[in-house]
């Protein structure tokens, strides 16, 4: 379970530094796929970092307030490598990741940091490549891999660690449709098959609405809209104000409910809108 009272964060000391994370409360149980949208310069990624410790143990120079308790263990009191072996992260930025030559070496890199078996080492390298599609890659060198190959390569490191709570931050933003669709159904089996939380930033909305059960909207670093990813589609119209761009299929239930021609839930896949459609 993930708990944050009161939390408050800015990259400088200066009291005049606009704040990126403002007074923000929330909890996230366990076994939650939460989404994470907002505008450009909302605080996403401050969000992420905060629940993978980065913020504040590497943003020293900062203010950060209130208290961030990730699985009981409060993020500012433990270490980021201790608090690694709950949180798994996938950054923004795979080059900044990836820290080993060959592919299979990045995946085995923490595995082997924290002591586990050769044996044990090499079924989780085998399943996690398997898992994001990559099993071809696995001896490549890091350097000769295209932009999504190295976001797939720190997607499977991060799972190979089997990690409680996984926070991804844009993590198929050079993904073609099909990768992207992968990733996604990979965690969704993590989180349906092993109860793994996960929390991801993402601006494909269309991905978010059929896999999260959770939305929560961000901007100028406050949850302007947290809830069941239903309930939060149906707030199309602040989305599209907050420079959301909704799916094509909330786009057009939305229509037919101003005609009056329809009025149930907001469907979050195709399925559920050829239905809608249908029945009408
Ligand atoms: N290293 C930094 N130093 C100072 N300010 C920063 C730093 N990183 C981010 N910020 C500022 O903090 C605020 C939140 O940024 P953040 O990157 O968390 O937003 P975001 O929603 O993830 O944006 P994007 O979608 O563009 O990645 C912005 O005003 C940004 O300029």
């Amino acid at each position: 379970m993930l708990k944050i009272k009161n939390l408050s964060f800015s990259y400088n000391q200066n009291q005049e530094e606009k704040q990126a994370l403002k007074n923000i409360n929330l909890t996230i149980e366990q076994g939650e796929f939460v989404g994470v949208i907002g505008p450009s310069g909302a605080g996403k990624s401050t969000f992420t970092m905060a629940l993978n410790g980065i913020v504040p143990h590497f943003y020293n120079s900062g203010a950060f307030y209130g208290m961030v308790y990730v699985e009981g263990q409060d993020t500012v009191e433990v270490s980021c490598s201790e608090l690694s072996k709950t949180v798994g992260s996938v950054l923004q930025d795979p080059d900044t990741q990836i820290v080993t030559s060959k592919v299979e070496d990045e995946i085995a890199f923490a595995l082997e940091n924290k002591g586990l078996e050769r044996r044990e080492i090499e079924e989780r390298i085998t399943e996690s490549l398997e898992l994001c599609g990559i099993s071809s890659l696995r001896y490549r060198q890091t350097t000769e891999l295209s932009g999504g190959q190295m976001q797939r390569v720190a997607i499977a490191a991060a799972l190979a660690e089997r990690p409680k709570v996984l926070v991804l931050d844009e993590p198929t933003s050079e993904l073609d449709p099909i990768g992207s669709m992968l990733i996604f159904e990979t965690l969704q089996k993590l989180n349906k098959e092993h109860g793994m939380t996960i929390i991801i930033v993402e601006q494909k909305v269309m991905l978010l609405s059929q896999y999260c059960n959770r939305l929560m909207v961000m901007k100028e670093g406050r949850f302007l809209l947290d809830g069941p990813t239903k309930q939060i589609l149906e707030e199309y119209k602040k989305l599209e104000e907050l420079g959301i761009n909704c799916p094509r299929i909330v786009k057009l239930v939305a229509c037919l409910k101003e005609a009056g021609l329809y009025k149930g839930d907001m469907p979050t896949n195709i399925e559920e809108t050829c239905s809608i459609l249908a029945s009408l």
